[in-house]
């Protein structure tokens, strides 16, 4: 697929103190995007929900439409601006046609144009009693596609948060070409320390990619605490740069030479025996 000629991707995940305030939201969200463009990044994400406070009553009174409304203006100026790719985290959507309700990633190139968006497959519906009880499924309906774009530095697969306890996702992503999966996510003070590392590891090293997932900073005086840490792992299983919970920008390359040297080095994906089980990512189209 790539080559070594494919130039390097600095990618940057923006951590983001989400606030009640969408205006406040949209500014802070540009400010940082425009600091990790002057670093040099190319790829830039934000995290979930970074418009809007996360929690099912807020979603229908914060969602907008993805064709006009003012947080995929602002995020189309962002990437314009910034001269870089945009992953713009998510937002409540409201899709005019159907009157429902997504939570949404809209994705920029470099001129500003919106070339891919992912509805969140997975809702994120759960009960750990006595923990954490979570039901995205009270006001939002769950997107029907999986989500991969074309760059200069490879093919990039999105998903929304819990989509990464689904191994499918990046199994199809990688096995369809892409170098990287990456995931806007607000994982919890329950979920966070148990599996939000493991979770972006774990796609790594069975599909030998680069893994990202961006959160919000935490806010306890917010209702969800975040855990934040967001993290960029390598195609070896290996975390390349994390944080802590505050708000805040972490870069790395991505290195496809890196990444091809290690899977002809390890060469599962010519070993697999799709006689014994099926290849999903040919499962759908
Ligand atoms: O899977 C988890 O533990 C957390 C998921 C989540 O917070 C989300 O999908 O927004």
């Amino acid at each position: 697929m790539s080559t070594s000629s494919t130039p390097t991707c600095k990618l940057a995940l923006v951590q983001l103190h989400v606030t009640a305030d969408k205006d406040h939201n949209l500014a802070n969200a540009r400010s940082h995007v425009l600091e990790a463009a002057s670093k040099g990044a190319n790829l830039i994400v934000l995290p979930e929900c970074f418009n809007s406070p996360y929690g099912t009553s807020f979603f229908p009174e914060y969602a907008e439409s993805i064709s006009d409304g003012p947080s995929v203006k602002a995020l189309s100026a962002m990437a314009k601006d910034a001269k870089a790719y945009l992953i713009g985290g998510s937002i409540p959507e409201r899709d005019p046609t159907d009157n429902k309700v997504y939570n949404t990633c809209t994705i920029y190139n470099p001129q500003g144009e919106h070339i891919a968006t992912h509805r969140k497959v997975h809702l994120f519906d759960i009960d750990v009693p006595g923990k954490i009880r979570f039901q995205e499924s009270e006001t939002l309906t769950a997107g029907n596609q999986l989500t991969h774009f074309d760059t200069e530095y490879g093919k990039i697969g999105v998903g929304i948060c819990y989509d990464i306890r689904f191994p499918e996702l990046a199994m199809i992503a990688a096995r369809q070409g892409c170098f990287a999966m990456i995931y806007p996510g607000a994982f919890n003070m329950t979920t966070g320390p148990l599996h939000w590392e493991l979770l972006q590891r774990a796609r790594a090293v069975d599909n030998q990619m680069y893994v990202a997932a961006c959160s919000p900073a935490r806010d306890l005086t917010a209702g969800y605490h975040a855990w934040g840490h967001s993290t960029i792992v390598g195609p070896g299983g290996g975390v390349l740069e994390t944080m802590d919970e505050k708000q805040g920008i972490i870069y790395a390359d991505l290195e496809l030479e890196a990444m091809n040297e290690l899977r002809r080095n390890i060469p599962v994906n010519s070993q697999r025996r799709f006689d014994l089980y099926v290849d999903v990512s040919k499962a759908k189209p």
